[in-house]
């Protein structure tokens, strides 16, 4: 009785100090609701509109406080502190806002749950799979699904039908990710495809539910017994992981893949014998040794497929959507890539990047007016103290960062909302945050970069792409995925390219 007691008395003297949390710290913040903090907007509008409502929200302010959820947290809305955070100040901001909860979410082990000296550890240790001649092998999977994404274009074409580009950009991701991954040949072009879901499941209204708790709450999540990522979809990766593995060593086979770099660190690491009896041992910084066994290794394998999927498919969705908007782009962009195809007699490779601006540029915009993610967020985890902002904080302490529209704001680029690859002759790519930034910036963000190029060359020169009438322009933005994707799917009508 006394113990209910104790804690209704502990719930209430949390509820009402929580509110108080940022007064007198000297700066503005927003009155938070019960539970739901100043997230309202997020439940009610979703992701994009939230980071928008922030980013509006002081518009003098460098920093402000609000609460995410129940979670107090700074906003930081000005892009020299952003990058003093990310970059500069990187070694007080090791950890993003994902906790790893390894002990129990069966995924928790993966990089990008990763933290301090173990997050370090792993990220130099899988790192040197992602140099640009590696990038450039794992990259040949591009010409052999092409032609399987040919045959949905010319069935189109047959069809009369219009088409869901989105999804033939998400069947060719998988396709292309399966193979630098796993060395094999993904059925994400066939109907029954096992792996082609992958991508939906991966990023569906659920998982971002889970991250959104798990980002809030480490204890809800631990005592919900909630998993991050659907735990059937990773299983089947993991069987797939596994069955690779075993065929590689008993028939001494090698690949060209992402397996392979994990194979060679098991058996480095099998060498060196330094998991001391399989017993769990710990960095100075409290954070895992990592044992470098198949169960954490197939967890780096796993967000590499899962990283590599919908954030380039969706990026490339807007992309089509763009330049199927603004015709003398998409002509332009094409008129590039036939030049370098007349001079070498070839498809555009990845030599040929530098002579088609107008579609590097392109591809920027894309990834400017339409990041997968419109925050980022990072905890501080040694005592800060900002350089443009009289403010100190602790490390526990979360801070997000509203980017996507920063990358809208007219103080940065002209014209801001308009679709112009041009720009990016004299921009710096630096200003482009959908990667995140700094030492934990995306691993796969070259390996997406060339990816776009070669796969937007190849439909680009032999397709012309047009809006289907009903189009909204433009098209809303789904409000509960993980990533940024168009509500409902973009349309398309195909012709072929005359020459
Ligand atoms: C347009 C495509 C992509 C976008 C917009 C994107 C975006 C991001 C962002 C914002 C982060 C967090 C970075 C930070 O905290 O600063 C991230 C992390 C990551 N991404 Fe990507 N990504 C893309 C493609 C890829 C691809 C193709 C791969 C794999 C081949 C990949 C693998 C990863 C991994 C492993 C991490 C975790 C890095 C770490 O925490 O050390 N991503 N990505």
């Amino acid at each position: 009785m006394y113990l209910w007691l104790f804690a209704c008395a502990l719930t209430l003297i949390w509820w009402f100090w929580r509110p108080l949390y940022w007064t007198g710290s000297g700066l503005k913040y927003v009155t938070p609701y019960p539970v739901v903090g100043s997230c309202l907007k997020l439940i009610t509008s979703g992701n994009s509109a939230f980071t928008e409502y922030l980013y509006n929200l002081y518009p003098e302010e460098k920093i402000f406080g609000i609460h995410f959820f129940w979670r107090p947290t700074l906003i930081i809305r000005d892009f020299d502190t952003i990058t003093d955070v990310m970059v500069r100040d990187f070694d007080h901001f090791t950890s993003n806002t994902l906790p790893s909860n390894q002990e129990y979410d069966m995924t928790g082990g993966n990089l990008l749950f990763l933290h301090g000296m173990q997050w370090k550890e792993m990220r130099n240790k899988i790192s040197p799979f992602f140099t640009p001649a590696k990038v450039k092998a794992m990259l040949a999977s591009v010409d052999v699904s092409m032609p399987k994404a040919v045959d949905v274009l010319e069935n189109s074409l047959k069809t009369d039908e219009p088409l869901d580009v989105g999804n033939l950009l998400t069947q060719i991701t998988v396709d292309v990710i399966t193979q630098a991954c796993f060395g094999i040949e993904s059925d994400s072009f066939e109907e029954n495809s096992k792996f082609r879901p992958l991508a939906t499941i991966f990023f569906s209204p659920m998982a971002y539910f889970m991250l959104t708790i798990k980002q809030t709450s480490r204890t809800l999540f631990k005592y919900l017994r909630l998993q991050s990522f659907d735990l059937e979809s990773s299983l089947f990766v993991k069987k797939i992981t596994r069955d690779l593995v075993e065929h590689r060593r008993k028939n001494n086979a090698r690949g060209n893949d992402f397996v392979q770099g994990i194979i060679e660190i098991m058996d480095q690491e099998q060498l060196k014998k330094n998991s001391a009896d399989g017993k769990i041992q710990y960095f100075p910084d409290g954070t895992r040794k990592p044992k470098y066994d198949f169960d954490e290794l197939f967890l780096q394998a796993l967000i590499v497929f899962i990283g590599g999927v919908e954030t380039t498919a969706t990026t490339m969705t807007w992309l089509f959507y763009e330049l199927a908007h603004n015709q003398d782009i998409q002509d332009a962009c094409r008129e590039e890539i036939l030049d370098v195809v007349r001079k070498t007699g070839r498809p555009v490779g990845l030599e040929s990047q530098n002579e088609i601006p107008t579609v590097t540029g392109a591809i920027n915009e894309a990834l400017r007016l339409h990041p997968a993610f419109p925050f980022n967020g990072r905890v501080c985890t040694k005592t800060y103290k900002f350089r443009n902002v009289d403010l100190t904080i602790e490390p526990g302490q979360s801070v997000l960062f509203p980017l996507a529209p920063l990358q809208k704001d007219p103080n940065f680029f002209s014209d801001p909302n308009t679709f112009d690859p041009q720009r990016w002759r004299h921009e710096k790519p630096s200003m482009i945050t959908a990667f995140g930034l700094g030492p934990r910036q995306c691993l796969g963000k070259s390996f997406s970069m060339q990816e776009m190029i070669l796969v937007v060359a190849r439909l680009l020169q032999n397709y012309k792409f047009t809006l289907h009438p009903n189009t909204p322009i433009p098209p809303p933005v789904h409000k509960t995925k993980l990533a940024s994707s168009p509500e409902k799917p973009i349309m398309f009508n195909i012709s072929r390219v005359e020459k």
